[in-house]
């Protein structure tokens, strides 16, 4: 079965002369799969990553996702299926309210989304906590008193905290430094073996994609150019613009 399945996106932003972020996308992806969202910078990752999640609409263009017609819903409909397609940003402080406590902004889905009773939700925030390697203390904490890395694991929380099918993660790890950004990579990837959840992962910086991504789509100027396995695609790119992102990344080594 196919999880997620989008064809010919397009979206243009009216704003100054106009630009065409997307122009005729189409990709898909299976349950429990990663796929990698590479291209430079203003290819198109963020929009298609905003389309997806249904926090931007496309101009034209179709998105089945776990079989329903994924821009047909609105409303109510829609925020219950929110559950099942999460998103972790690159900004985590601007996702969160910053003075919120950490419970509080893992009790939120806990509580939109109804996944446990009410009486079990501390609970289940300890047991959040946990699963990300975060000390249960860090409930009583404010989102500005925990470190970038810690923020992060935090947002991975939040999204898992709804048994989501898909995760977009939109330059996720980008902001941290490499151990860090290596040690979120590891929980990701476990994450995904346990529960089967697919990733879309966007990232300019192959060597991050190498490290969890099971295919890579590359951008340039709205499109995709290039699908194909990761280790085909970093050892024998066939795109100008695939080219150009393997030799941005220094001696990479694939595993
Ligand atoms: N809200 C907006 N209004 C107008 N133009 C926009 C808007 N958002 C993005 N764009 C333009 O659309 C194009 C694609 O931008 P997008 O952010 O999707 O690219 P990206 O590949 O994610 O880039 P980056 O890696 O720098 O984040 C760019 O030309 C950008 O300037």
């Amino acid at each position: 079965m196919t999880l997620l399945v989008a064809e010919g996106l397009c979206k243009r932003y009216a704003a100054g002369r106009g630009v065409t972020a997307l122009d005729g996308v189409s990709l898909h992806l299976s349950p429990g799969e990663t796929l990698g969202l590479a291209g430079a910078s203003g290819s198109g990752k963020s929009t298609l990553a905003r389309v997806l999640t249904r926090l931007a609409e496309p101009d034209t263009g179709s998105i089945r996702f776990a079989g329903e017609d994924w821009l047909a819903l609105s409303g109510a409909p829609l925020r219950r299926r929110r559950a099942r397609m999460q998103m972790v940003f690159q900004d985590v402080l601007g996702a969160f309210n910053p003075r919120a406590t950490v419970a509080s902004a893992l009790e939120d889905p806990l509580r939109i989304h109804a996944v446990v009773p009410k009486g079990e939700r501390a609970r289940e925030v300890a047991a959040l906590l946990d699963r990300v390697g975060l000390p249960a203390a860090y409930a009583g904490r404010s989102i500005r008193e925990v470190s970038g890395g810690e923020r992060q694991r935090i947002a991975i929380a939040r999204a898992i905290a709804t048994h989501p099918a898909l995760i977009v993660l939109d330059e996720a790890v980008s902001a941290l430094d490499v151990s860090v950004r290596e040690k979120i990579l590891e929980l990701l990837v476990t994450l995904q073996e346990e529960r089967g959840i697919a990733y879309l992962f966007v990232s300019h910086d192959l060597s991050v994609l190498a490290a969890v991504a099971h295919r890579i789509a590359v951008m340039e100027a709205g499109r995709i150019v290039e699908t194909g396995p990761t280790s085909r695609v970093i050892a024998d790119p066939q795109s100008p613009a695939a080219r150009a992102l393997v030799r941005a990344v220094p001696r990479l080594v694939i595993e």
